[in-house]
C-alpha cells in the first residue's frame, strides 16, 4: 500500500529530521532528486533553455538549487524571482554561481523558447490560489513550449485535498518529496499533478491515514479457490437488482458478480427472466430476497425503482445481519431513511456519486476525501465515493484513494458492474472497507484494458473482468496505481 501522507504529516517529519542532520541538508537531497528527475526527462541537458519559477518560499529554494544542477550540466537556466526581495538567498547564489540567469515576472523569462518549465512557485506552504502575478507567469508558461514540471506540489493546487481554488500550474510531471501527497491524487488537483515522481529524503513517517492500493495488495485480497472449496465456501452473493421494465441493470450487476467469481450468485427480483437468459449460472427468483437462499452478502439498487414495492425490499435486505452493498435506487431511499444504514450492525457499503452523495444532505464539495469521511462517520458505513480518483473511506476515517481507471468509464452502466464485482468481494468475507477499495480498483483496471480495445460500454467491463484478474495476479510485486509513482 502507498501511503498518502497531509502537509502537516510531511512538515511534522520533516522538522524531526531537519534537527538531525546539517542545515541545508533536506534540500540539497530535494534538489539533486528533482535534477535527477529533470535529466530523465530532458534526456540531453547541454544547451537546453529552463525557465525556473521561483517563489519567496523553500519550494522556490529546491527549484533554484536544481536549477544550479542543471546550468552546471550546460542547461540555459533563467530564474523568474516573483518575490525579489524574499527569493531563497543560498539557492539564487548557487543558480548565479552556476552561470544561470535571473530575472523578473516582466523580464526576459525565456517562457516563450523553454525546453523545461520549473515551477518552484509555492509548494506546502501555499494557501489558496495562485496570486495574480504567479497566476499569468504560469498562463504564459502554459501557451509556450516548456515541458512542465511541478516542484513537491503543483501551485495552487492544495496538497491536502487537492482542490484547486484558482489558477494553478497544469503540469505534466509532478516531482514530490519525501512523500506523496494526498492532493496530488484525488479531486481536481490529481489533474494537475500530471505523473508523480516521489523523491526519497530520508523522512522518518507515521502510518498513513489515507491509502492507494498496488496491484499486489489487491491480488492478495481476491482469493482464489482452494482444492477443499466447494461453490458455498467460496461466497455466495444475493442480487437485488433491476426491475421488469429495466432488467439491464440486473444483468450488467449479477454479470459482474458472477465474474468475479464467487462460489454462486443468486438473483432476487422482477427481472429474474432477463437474468436468467443472461447469466444461466445464476440461482433466480422473481420473489423476495428472502426466497432467494441463503447468501453471504447483498448488492442491492441499481434500476430497481423507488416505489412502495422497492421500498420493502430494501428494508428487508437491510434488516439482515449480512454485509450489504447499497447502490443507485436504494441510495435514493436509504438518503431518505438513512437510520435504516445507523441501526445495522453488519459492514454497509454506499457507493454514491456525487449527485447521489448530496442525497444525504451535504455537498461533496472540494475535499473528497473528507466528504467520504464525514458521510461514512455519520452513517457508520463504508462510503465509496465515485469519480475520476474514487475515494473510499471507513467510519473510522481509514480511507483509500484509488489509482486505476480511465474517463471512458464514464458511461451508463458502469457504475451497475462495480456494485456486482464489489458485492462479489464483500461476500469473500473480506472487511468492506478493502472490499469496496479493491473492487474499485479492479474496477479501474477493467476498464483500462476494455479500453485498448477501444470506446468501451459496460458489458465490456464484464467481459474483461477474468483477464483483468489474471493480470493483477501476475502484476510484479511493485507495481502501483497509476499515479506514476
Ligand atoms: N523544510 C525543509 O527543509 C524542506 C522543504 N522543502 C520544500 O519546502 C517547501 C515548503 O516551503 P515553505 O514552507 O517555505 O513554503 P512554500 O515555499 O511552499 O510557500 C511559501 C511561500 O509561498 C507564498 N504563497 C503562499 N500561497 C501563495 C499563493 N496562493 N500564491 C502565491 N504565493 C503564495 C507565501 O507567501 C510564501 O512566500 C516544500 O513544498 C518543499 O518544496 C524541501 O526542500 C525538502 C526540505
Ligand atoms: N471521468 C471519469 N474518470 C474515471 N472514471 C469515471 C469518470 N466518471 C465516472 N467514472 C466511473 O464510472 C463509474 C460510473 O458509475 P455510475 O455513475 O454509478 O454509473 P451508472 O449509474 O450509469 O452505472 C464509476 O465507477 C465512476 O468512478
Ligand atoms: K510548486
Amino acid at each position: 500500500m502507498i501511503g498518502l501522507y497531509t502537509a502537516a504529516e510531511v512538515r511534522a517529519a520533516e522538522e524531526l529530521l531537519l534537527a538531525a542532520t546539517p542545515e541545508g541538508t533536506l534540500m540539497q537531497r530535494a534538489a539533486t532528486g528533482l535534477a535527477t528527475v529533470c535529466l530523465g526527462l530532458l534526456g540531453r541537458v547541454h544547451g537546453t533553455r529552463v525557465t525556473v519559477l521561483a517563489g519567496a518560499g523553500n519550494n522556490g529554494g529546491d527549484a533554484l538549487f536544481a536549477g544550479a544542477h542543471l546550468a552546471r550540466r550546460g542547461a540555459r537556466v533563467t530564474a523568474v524571482l516573483l518575490d525579489p526581495e524574499r527569493a531563497h538567498a543560498a539557492g539564487l547564489a548557487a543558480l548565479r554561481t552556476a552561470g544561470g540567469w535571473v530575472t523578473g515576472p516582466d523580464g526576459p523569462t525565456g517562457l516563450e523558447r523553454a525546453d523545461l518549465v520549473l515551477d518552484g512557485i509555492v509548494g506546502i506552504g501555499g494557501r489558496g490560489g495562485l496570486r495574480p502575478p504567479a497566476a499569468a507567469v504560469v498562463e504564459r508558461a502554459a501557451t509556450g513550449p516548456g515541458l512542465m514540471v511541478a516542484v513537491d506540489v503543483p501551485s495552487g493546487v492544495d496538497a491536502d485535498t487537492g482542490a484547486v481554488p484558482g489558477a494553478a500550474f497544469p503540469a505534466q510531471h509532478t516531482v514530490t518529496f519525501g512523500a506523496l501527497k494526498t492532493g496530488l491524487v484525488v479531486g481536481e488537483g490529481r489533474g494537475y499533478a500530471g505523473r508523480v515522481h516521489l523523491v526519497d529524503i530520508g523522512l522518518a513517517l507515521p502510518p498513513a491515514g489515507v491509502h492507494q492500493l498496488t496491484d499486489a495488495d489487491v491480488a492478495a485480497r481476491v482469493r482464489p479457490p482452494h482444492p477443499g472449496d466447494d461453490k458455498y465456501t467460496q461466497g455466495v452473493v444475493g442480487v437485488v437488482a433491476g426491475s421488469s421494465t429495466y432488467p439491464g441493470a440486473a444483468v450488467l450487476c449479477t454479470g459482474a458478480a458472477l465474474r468475479a467469481r464467487p462460489g454462486l450468485v443468486r438473483y432476487a427480483g422482477t427481472a429474474a427472466a432477463g437474468v436468467r437468459a443472461a447469466w444461466p449460472e445464476t440461482i433466480v427468483t422473481d420473489g423476495r430476497p428472502s426466497d432467494a437462499g441463503r447468501v453471504q452478502a447483498w448488492v442491492v439498487g441499481p434500476g430497481m425503482g423507488t416505489d412502495d414495492d422497492a421500498r420493502s425490499v430494501l428494508a428487508e435486505v437491510l434488516a439482515t445481519d449480512l454485509p450489504v452493498l447499497v447502490d443507485a435506487d436504494a441510495l435514493t431511499m436509504a438518503a431518505q431513511q438513512p437510520d435504516l444504514v445507523r441501526r445495522r450492525e453488519a459492514p454497509t457499503v454506499l457507493t454514491p456519486h456525487d449527485r447521489e452523495y448530496a442525497r444525504f444532505g451535504a455537498e461533496v464539495g472540494e475535499d473528497r476525501v473528507g466528504a467520504a469521511r464525514r458521510l461514512a462517520a455519520d452513517l457508520g458505513a463504508v462510503v465509496l465515493l465515485k469519480g475520476d480518483a474514487t475515494v473510499v473511506a471507513a467510519p473510522d476515517g481509514a480511507a483509500y484513494v484509488n489509482g486505476t481507471g480511465t474517463p471512458w468509464l464514464a458511461t451508463a452502466g458502469t457504475g451497475d458492474v462495480l456494485s456486482g464485482l464489489t458485492g462479489a468481494l464483500l461476500a469473500t468475507g473480506l472487511p468492506a472497507v478493502e472490499a469496496a477499495a479493491a473492487g474499485a480498483h479492479v474496477h479501474g483496471r477493467a476498464g483500462q484494458l476494455a479500453a485498448e480495445e477501444g470506446p468501451l460500454i459496460a458489458s465490456d467491463l464484464v467481459r474483461c473482468l477474468p483477464a483483468t484478474l489474471a493480470r493483477l495476479r501476475r502484476a510484479p510485486a511493485d507495481r502501483l496505481g497509476d499515479s506514476g509513482v
